[in-house]
């Protein structure tokens, strides 16, 4: 993927007062003060999956003095980037690389790499044993093993977390990665139809969905996204933010019953063992054999409510019923997966519903390499708001808090060295207390 200019910090004015004319007679920009030393590392530790992103620069060439850059950038590039996998469990999603981002006025690329984070032991002797803690004073880090973690991390490492908040790097995130990547945002035209069902890009900026005039009022388009919005994040749990403006958010509702729910209902029910095992067992399965349908119940359409008869009336309500020796682990993995998006899109429906917001983003790893829930999201949306409100979707899925966290370093390193000059808190040990 390639990125056009960064429209969130175009700070090229500040860059050219900076140049200066090397011995060489090149010239050569200085690095802003305020600009952390690389590397730039961004870290989002979930209740099951820790993100990590890495921006490697690709402009080193550009400023004086670049040695000792391009020492740290080489020494990474030869592990992280020159592989795609690490130790048992850790993958790198080449296919979401991101190349030529502006962030803070430097250029490169950004990698997305993610393990378990039940690995983050490991992860940390890793980066113990391969000297990258040496080169790294602070990393802005999120979710909760952000503060689980901290102290490992200071004692094995001597790296200070920088705790962000997982809801705001979130935003900050989605925004960033929203605004650079013009294909990012992608919704669905007749998700349920397998014949029909074709997937579109969605111009966040300029494009415009169905709402009433009263809720139209409402809008405006601000660094090149529109609010209001909906975010529905679903991770190991589910969050549900509405955002009304740059770092304007709240966090409206929330569910249990999330990505770690589905995975952990398959690997009792279905004995798999890996979440890419129950997803593709459910793309075998048919929920119709475990869940009760309201035309199993009225034998067609509960029309005076407007309920059609292959609505699910009752998940897993035929589980109990004499004949359930012949439901299989497929059917059982498709009705978790169908449960888990009912009950999510229901409560994302409402928020939208209750303030009046037309679009609802769905981010989360829930959704990689499943685009069934992806789908009966769209429908479900779709349909139970009479085709007014809007399922989106983005690519990046659940990378965005670490996404969030590389943006955040530039503040950190600001607050850091007013700190230092006598003004202000230190961000990192005011977290801390
Ligand atoms: N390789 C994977 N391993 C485990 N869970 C995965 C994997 N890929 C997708 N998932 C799904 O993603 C969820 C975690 O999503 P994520 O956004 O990373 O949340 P968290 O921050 O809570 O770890 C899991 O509960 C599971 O449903
Ligand atoms: C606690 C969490 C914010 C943690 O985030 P996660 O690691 O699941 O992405 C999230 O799991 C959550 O919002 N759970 C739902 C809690 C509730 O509202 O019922």
């Amino acid at each position: 993927m390639s990125c056009p200019q960064n429209m969130l910090n175009g700070v090229a004015g500040s860059i050219l007062e900076n140049d200066v004319v090397d011995s060489d007679g090149k010239r050569r920009r200085i690095p802003s003060l305020s600009l952390p030393p690389m590397p730039w590392f961004g870290l989002d530790i979930g209740g099951t999956l820790t993100k990590l992103v890495y921006f490697e620069p690709t402009d080193t060439d550009e400023f004086i003095d670049p040695e000792t850059e391009r020492l740290v950038a080489k020494t990474i590039h030869n592990y992280l980037v020159s592989n795609k996998a690490y130790g048992e469990a850790g993958v790198r999603d080449v296919y979401l690389q991101l190349n030529n981002v502006n962030i803070n006025a430097r250029t490169g690329v950004i990698h997305f790499i993610r393990f378990p984070t039940e690995r983050m032991p490991y992860f940390i002797q890793l980066v113990k044993s391969k000297g990258f803690a040496q080169m790294s004073s602070t990393v802005c880090a999120t979710g909760g093993g952000a503060i689980k973690y901290s102290k490992d991390a200071e004692q094995e490492l001597g790296i200070q977390f920088y705790k962000a908040d997982e809801l705001e790097s979130l935003i900050k995130g989605i925004e960033f990665v929203a605004a650079n990547n013009p294909d990012e945002c992608f919704y669905y035209d007749n998700p349920l139809d397998e014949e029909k069902c074709r997937k579109f890009i969605w111009r966040w900026s300029s494009a415009r969905c169905s709402s009433t005039d009263e809720e139209r009022k409402d809008e405006h388009v601000k660094d090149g996204l529109q609010y209001p919005y909906v975010v529905c994040n679903i991770g190991s749990g589910v969050s549900v933010l509405v955002v009304r403006g740059k770092s304007q958010f709240e966090r409206a509702s929330g569910s249990s019953i999330g990505g770690g729910f589905f995975a952990g209902l398959c690997c009792m029910l279905c004995k798999c063992e890996t979440f890419e095992e129950a997803i593709e067992l459910a793309a075998r399965g048919d929920n119709k054999n475990v869940d009760k349908l309201v035309r199993d119940i009225y034998g067609g359409d509960y029309d005076s409510v407007g309920l059609p008869g292959d609505t699910v009336a009752a998940s897993f309500g035929k589980c109990c019923a004499s004949d359930r020796e012949k439901i299989r682990v497929e059917d059982l993995a498709r009705s978790a997966l169908v449960t888990t998006c009912n009950n999510i899109g229901s409560i994302a429906l409402n928020v939208a519903i209750s303030h009046g917001i037309d679009r609802i983003v769905f981010v989360g790893n829930f959704l990689r390499v499943n685009p069934i829930a992806s789908r009966h999201l769209a429908h479900a949306m779709n349909f139970w708001s009479k085709g007014t409100k809007k399922a989106l979707f983005l690519s990046h899925e659940g990378y965005f808090g670490a996404v969030g966290c590389l943006d955040k370093l530039v503040d950190v390193t600001e607050m850091r060295r007013n700190h230092r000059n006598g003004n202000g808190v230190d961000p990192v040990m005011h977290k801390d207390s």
